[in-house]
């Protein structure tokens, strides 16, 4: 990644001025979901681009250094080589934009990548990640930890108490301590929308991030009931299209939480390109975070170059 946002003042007369048009954000997102996707070869291309977009994420509480070196594998070559050469792409060194661990399984990761001779960055969740209610100084400290076994990206959660009784300022200092003991490390921001209650609220939880400093915006832990949706997409990249307008300064967005099939990454694309433009459709300023859309997407690839559907034991951990 090297797009690097280094935040502004807090703005507060900018956020407390924003206000969201439910309705057409609705309207908006009906629209970009009924959207005709590529057909054929484009939609291919188009599902290869999506997987160099995926942060391939693990994170339970059974995670082991095992799993997590399967998971690291299965990001370096995420779409069986056969197929790829099919397609000749298989020199085009594809594999995902990252894998994403606990802060525990950091050290498992960066170990078997390293082994692997990958420089896949390895992302940590982080700050009491997925609820982020643990006092502050322990949220900062597995910032550092996580930083320090070998993470490169860290994905914080926000302190949802505080966007809900509307303290923007007390949150925009804790991200902006995040942003501090980060350091190189590239921060995105979870929102999780689902606890945010309104649009306005999300709008605005997305600005004061981005002003703190924030690399990327992303919706969702995957743990609330409800995760990325388009709507929210909607509104999440328009601060970021709002703030980019008015600094100059382009950060990412990065749906996660329930993000399953080939069709949902080809609508996920859509979007970005139709919203913010090309400049945002590479893996530096968008991400998907997901579990197991890998294995939909590398199935719809076996459709398109054999003509039939593969079980799912016959793609690698899918
Ligand atoms: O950050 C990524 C999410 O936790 C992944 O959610 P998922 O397991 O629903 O794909």
């Amino acid at each position: 990644m090297s797009v690097k946002n280094p935040g502004i003042d807090l703005d507060l007369e900018w956020v407390s001025k924003a206000r969201v048009n439910t309705q057409a954000v609705l309207k908006r997102a009906q629209q970009v979901q009924g959207r005709k996707v590529a057909k054929k070869q484009w939609q291919a291309a188009w599902l290869l681009k999506a997987v160099t977009c995926i942060d391939l994420t693990t994170l339970s509480g059974d995670d082991t250094p095992s799993n997590v070196h399967r998971l690291c594998m299965k990001a370096s070559q995420p779409v069986r080589r056969d197929l790829l050469k099919n397609m000749d792409m298989h020199d085009k060194g594809i594999t995902t934009a990252a894998v994403c661990v606990y802060p525990s399984r950091v050290a498992d990761a960066v170990k078997s990548l390293k082994a692997a001779n990958s420089s896949l960055p390895v992302a940590s969740v982080a700050t009491g990640f997925p609820a982020g209610q643990t006092p502050l100084k322990t949220r900062l400290d597995e910032v550092r930890m996580a930083v320090q076994d070998g993470a490169t990206e860290i994905d914080i959660v926000i302190n949802r108490t505080l966007a809900l009784t509307g303290q923007w300022a007390a949150l925009y200092d804790e991200v902006r301590q995040f942003r501090e003991v980060c350091g190189e490390a590239h921060m995105k921001t979870i929102l999780a929308v689902g606890e945010l209650g309104t649009f306005t609220n999300v709008y605005k939880a997305s600005l004061v991030s981005m002003m703190a400093g924030s690399d990327f915006i992303k919706t969702s832990t995957g743990k609330e009931s409800v995760n990325a949706t388009y709507p929210v997409a909607i509104v999440m990249v328009r601060a970021i299209r709002d703030y980019y307008l008015r600094t100059g300064h382009k950060v990412g967005f990065k749906p996660a939480g329930g993000i399953r099939t080939a069709q949902e990454a080809l609508v996920w694309l859509v979007l970005m390109k139709e919203e913010l433009g090309d400049d945002w459709l590479t893996p530096t300023l968008f991400r998907l975070g997901a579990s197991s859309l890998l294995a939909d997407i590398e199935r719809q690839i076996y459709h398109y170059v054999t003509g039939c559907y593969a079980a799912y034991y016959e793609l690698p951990m899918a």
